[in-house]
């Protein structure tokens, strides 16, 4: 008999999948949503972070639907943003662009948004925004250039990722560290529990 809740992840990103596979759970399938994650005038960060987040799951529901190889599965999606006050950083694909935020970053503080959603078997969505609260040194121009020539920063919102070398940036941390990376894990494991999806009685019986 297979009864296990199935759980199918709305993302293409290794780190959420690390992430998962850090509180025991296995996906049963990635579905990454390519989106347009461009913020709507005057969007504010945290709204942005909780809309991506619900559209990803939305276009992932509507892709598993041309199959109907994973429903009843519950589905989870996720959209980190960075910003400093009202100010959303972009996910730089050019130096240029990732020193605009290093630059930006350097001896202040700035928020991590991470928006969640989940879609439950049912179909009842769930969403939570977690909020961390980050301070990074004040960066020398060699330290700015050595992290721009080591390209972790591609592609990672804020451009930088705290989890390799900008690691070595940050004095400060408040709040979630795993949802800087890209997923709150206790925040995740909550609202998966909260729906009934047996998180805690995986741990026993790793798969
Ligand atoms: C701030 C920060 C961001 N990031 C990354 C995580 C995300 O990949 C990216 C934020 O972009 P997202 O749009 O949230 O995620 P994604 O495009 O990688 O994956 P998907 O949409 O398929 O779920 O920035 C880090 O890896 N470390 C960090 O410290």
């Amino acid at each position: 008999m297979n009864s296990r809740p199935r759980l199918v992840l709305a993302s293409g990103s290794p780190r959420r999948l690390a992430l998962l596979a850090q509180a025991g759970i296995e996906p049963e399938a990635l579905l990454p949503a390519d989106i347009d994650e461009t913020p709507e005038r005057g969007e504010l960060p945290r709204r942005l972070a909780q809309r991506l987040a619900q559209q990803k799951l939305l276009a992932a529901d509507a892709r598993r639907k041309l199959t109907s190889e994973y429903d009843g599965a519950y589905l989870l999606a996720a959209d980190t943003v960075v910003a400093v006050g009202r100010r959303i950083l972009p996910k730089p694909e050019i130096a240029e662009e990732a020193a605009d935020c290093l630059r930006l970053l350097s001896g202040r503080a700035h928020r991590v948004y991470t928006g969640i959603a989940l879609m439950t078997p049912k179909g009842a969505i769930r969403t939570r925004l977690v909020e961390t609260r980050v301070r990074f040194k004040r960066l020398s121009r060699e330290e700015m250039d050595a992290y721009l020539a080591s390209r972790e920063w591609q592609g990672k919102a804020g451009g930088y990722a705290i989890q390799g070398l900008a690691g070595t940036f940050v004095i400060k941390l408040v709040g979630s560290y795993s949802n800087v990376v890209g997923l709150p894990l206790a925040e995740t494991v909550a609202l998966l529990a909260g729906e009934r999806f047996p998180v805690l009685q995986r741990w026993g019986h790793p798969a």
